[in-house]
């Protein structure tokens, strides 16, 4: 039976987007997402989005990684899917949304979309690092060589290694260009490679960097090797709140297999 399969980009964190609504999607199918995110004996992405019904909210976001098992939040494809939504009709420029780790509002306008992330109200500080969960875990770590290192094999050390091991996190590092500015590199959980962008990683980073007191700022621009996204929050007795993602989320293909 052929399927109807669209492309969406957030800052080059690219993603296959399937409207699920009619829920006719094998979700079971790890092999079949592996292989449509194989970028090249399939389709190729970072991941894989179902969008479906709600009783409750504007729809529902399932999210795969590209090796195919359903992962935690995504929060470029969170910012995709509202895109994709309203493409297809399902909203016009607001919605609210539930996805693996709760309740998201987003505001969408000329291709920008404005998505809210989870309250973070835990980061752990260590010697050389931060850990935090933003929907996704993140490892946050400074690296001043940011733009030539050997990203892919000192990240997967650090995302198969102690205290990680198999469960993983992403992997992010650091470099700040200036008070409200930082550029950023992710190894992604899941891909098990560098991608062009984390929207839940660059949210840890953002976060991170204002807990261990490198900005005051709390809007945050965020240089990623897919392009610029930006943070803001509010800080409520040590507690990042009202925490929202913005950047650009574009449309790339629609096809059938
Ligand atoms: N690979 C991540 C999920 C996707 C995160 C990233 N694509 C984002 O934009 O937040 C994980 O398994 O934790």
């Amino acid at each position: 039976m052929q399927q109807t399969f669209y492309k969406y980009q957030g800052t080059g964190n690219d993603f296959v987007m399937i409207d699920n609504r009619q829920q006719t999607f094998d979700k079971n199918n790890t092999k079949r997402v592996n292989w449509l995110c194989d970028r090249r004996f399939g389709i190729g992405a970072d991941g894989l989005i179902l969008l479906e019904n709600h009783d409750d909210y504007d729809f529902k976001m399932v999210y795969y990684n590209a090796d195919g098992n359903e992962s935690t939040m995504c929060g470029n494809g969170g910012r995709c899917l509202v895109a994709f939504a309203q493409q297809l009709g399902v909203i016009e420029n607001e919605c609210t949304f539930e996805a693996i780790d709760g309740l998201h509002h987003a505001k969408i306008n000329d291709g920008i979309v404005e998505l809210q992330m989870q309250d973070v109200d835990k980061v752990e500080q260590f010697s050389n690092h931060v850990f935090l969960n933003t929907g996704s875990p993140h490892h946050v770590q400074f690296e001043n060589k940011i733009e030539g290192f050997d990203i892919k094999n000192i990240g997967a050390k650090i995302r198969y290694g102690q205290p990680y091991n198999q469960e993983g996190t992403n992997v992010n590092f650091v470099k700040k260009m200036a008070d409200d500015a930082f550029r950023v590199r992710t190894y992604e959980r899941g891909v098990e490679d560098e991608t062009l962008s984390c929207g839940t990683g660059v949210t840890a980073v953002a976060i991170g960097m204002h807990y261990i007191g490198e900005t005051e700022k709390n809007l945050i621009n965020l240089n990623v090797e897919g392009g610029k996204l930006q943070v803001r929050f509010d800080v409520e007795n040590g507690a990042y709140k009202n925490v929202w993602l913005i950047g650009p989320a574009k449309f790339v293909f629609k096809g059938t297999i």
